[in-house]
């Protein structure tokens, strides 16, 4: 059985807004089988947005601009625990595929008991969902939802080993961080909340809170993914030079919005203002640290949407006391709450929000269809011709980028092309990848076939057009049947990157090549000697066409 919410529910969807129905799916496609689904319908990350049916339940949510359907075999309902709140209309709407235990503020202890009765988890950024709760669930929770961007509460590879999809939701938030940055950048400037307090305590301090103006100021945005283009986009309108720094972020967007890229050191060099728009990762864990501040042009004020920990909280105040910085407008901690004696949170200069960057009634609305998903996706979806986009991201994870399809590609090329190099028998141990950037989560995979798997990142200055200059795969302390794969440093190494598209071998061993990727590919060693190239095509197309000489 399945359901089909398409276009011809509008009529439906009218008059149940118009006699205050409850929301349910359409009769009449309770019962289609497989074989009435109609065969042209796509699904695109755009129409991956309230369908018409959630319309009905979200009146107020834009009109989608594509037909959307979400279909799926249904087996028993599933069980399915929202831990944090989220909007009552789309949990009426989760009550229609699943048995939805509605369950918040739980300990760690409670959170691990309830889990191994459940079959999907949705969470927002407070639950922090550990080992141990994928642990307690034995293998039964089988996707966690999500309802935001921010995945560093889930223990990603704890999910990957139990087999558990992690399902979020990017884009559901943009606007609504983009709009808190903003709010938080004007509010600070002009000392809002101080002055807020101030008045209430019976005070009427108009000299106090003289505050600084925004226009003609440099903002610089560290992150230029799609919170911070959308900062950039508005702080432009408030008449701010916006200046980026993002290692992935392609020129040609920053150019098309007017954004300069610039590296680490120009946008500490020069910034009035800096907001924070990068995801917490090893690479950006405490990037603002007491090296980073006093690199700063003195007087800056910041602007943290993003996470708390990207700023190390001790060094952020020690800038504050010097003067370094002279206003931090915070709406993430590294511990959340913050303690209530938190020296930061009670500085005078610093204005505090409870993480409230995705709090809108709008947000939580588009959160929703992502979320839905991850719970379709526990019926084994069987969609023929049909595209489905998701942000699944463990198990493989795929980011659906076409700017980086290719690289995806090359990575598995280059992979396979090493691995043929090594000479049988010698066993494979020592792996190693260097890139200019990684959005591809291998190691998992590598650690459980007792790889020793090393990455090494290089980071480019500059803006490059390519997400990534180059990919280099080296495997050590093995034999090779082709001697010239071996570099000069005794590995067998391949290297590639991506042109005009498409993936190309740029490197064996010590040898430079330019060769497609694409098709199968031969290596062979000659003496450099008239005729060979020739003598080469002849074997070759014997054996293509026996028979035929070339
Ligand atoms: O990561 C996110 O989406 C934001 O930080 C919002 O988190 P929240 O869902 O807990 O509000």
């Amino acid at each position: 059985m399945f359901y089909l919410y398409c276009k011809q529910d509008r009529q439906r969807v009218r008059e149940r807004q118009r006699d205050r129905e409850p929301p349910k799916p359409c009769p009449q496609y309770l019962h289609g089988t497989s074989r009435s689904l109609p065969t042209k319908i796509s699904l695109s990350p755009l129409s991956w947005r309230p369908s018409l049916h959630s319309r009905a339940i979200f009146p107020r949510c834009q009109k989608p601009r594509t037909l959307i359907v979400v279909a799926t075999i249904l087996k028993a309902k599933p069980t399915v625990l929202v831990a944090e709140k989220l909007g009552d209309a789309g949990i009426q709407l989760l009550k229609a595929f699943a048995n939805v235990d509605c369950s918040y503020n739980l300990s760690p202890e409670e959170l691990c008991t309830k889990i191994s009765l459940c079959d999907a988890l949705i969470v927002r950024s407070g639950t922090k969902v550990t080992r141990e709760v994928f642990e307690s669930s034995g293998g039964r929770v089988k996707v966690v939802g999500r309802a935001g961007v921010g995945i560093d509460n889930v223990d990603l590879p704890a999910a990957t080993e139990q087999g558990c999809l992690l399902v979020n939701a990017p884009t559901a938030n943009t606007i609504a961080a983009a709009e808190h940055g903003i709010a938080l950048l004007t509010a600070m400037a002009r000392n809002v909340a101080q002055a807020d307090a101030s008045v209430k305590a019976g005070k009427w301090q108009r000299n106090k809170y003289v505050g600084v103006s925004v226009v003609g100021k440099t903002l610089a945005v560290m992150g230029f993914g799609k919170v911070g283009s959308e900062v950039a986009r508005r702080a432009m309108g408030l008449g701010m030079h916006v200046i980026a720094h993002d290692h992935y972020a392609p020129a040609g967007r920053a150019r098309a919005i007017g954004v300069e890229l610039v590296t680490f050191e120009e946008a500490l060099l020069t910034a009035d203002f800096i907001c924070m728009h990068m995801p917490l990762t090893p690479a950006t864990s405490k990037m603002f640290n007491d090296d980073a501040f006093s690199r700063m042009k003195r007087g800056a004020r910041i602007v943290n949407v993003a996470r708390g920990g990207v700023i190390d909280e001790e060094a952020l105040l020690r800038a504050l006391d010097s003067g370094i910085v002279a206003q931090a407008a915070l709406d993430v901690f590294r511990e959340e709450p913050p303690p209530k004696e938190s020296k930061l949170v009670q500085h005078e200069t610093v204005t505090v929000t409870p993480h409230l960057g995705a709090s809108t009634t709008e947000a939580s609305v588009y959160a929703w269809p992502s979320i839905l998903a991850s719970v379709l996706l526990l019926h084994h979806i069987t969609i023929s011709n049909f595209k489905l986009f998701l942000y699944i991201l463990s198990i493989w994870i795929m980011m659906v980028q076409s700017e980086l399809a290719p690289f995806v590609a090359l990575t598995e090329k280059l992979g396979r092309l090493a691995v043929q190099l090594v000479a049988g028998g010698s066993g494979l141990k020592f792996v190693k990848v260097t890139y200019a950037s990684a959005r591809v989560n291998a190691d998992f995979t590598a650690k459980k076939r007792g790889l020793n798997l090393t990455e090494e990142r290089i980071v480019l200055d500059g803006s490059p057009e390519n997400p990534l200059e180059f990919i280099q795969v080296q495997i050590a302390n093995v034999e090779s049947k082709f001697a010239g794969a071996i570099s000069d440093s005794g590995e067998i190494t391949v290297e590639g990157g991506v042109k005009d598209g498409k993936p190309h071998l740029t490197k064996v061993g010590s040898f430079g090549v330019c060769v497609s990727l694409e098709g199968s590919l031969i290596l062979c060693r000659q003496i450099d000697q008239p005729g060979m190239i020739g003598r080469v095509g002849s074997i070759l197309g014997e054996e293509l066409h026996p028979g035929n000489k070339l």
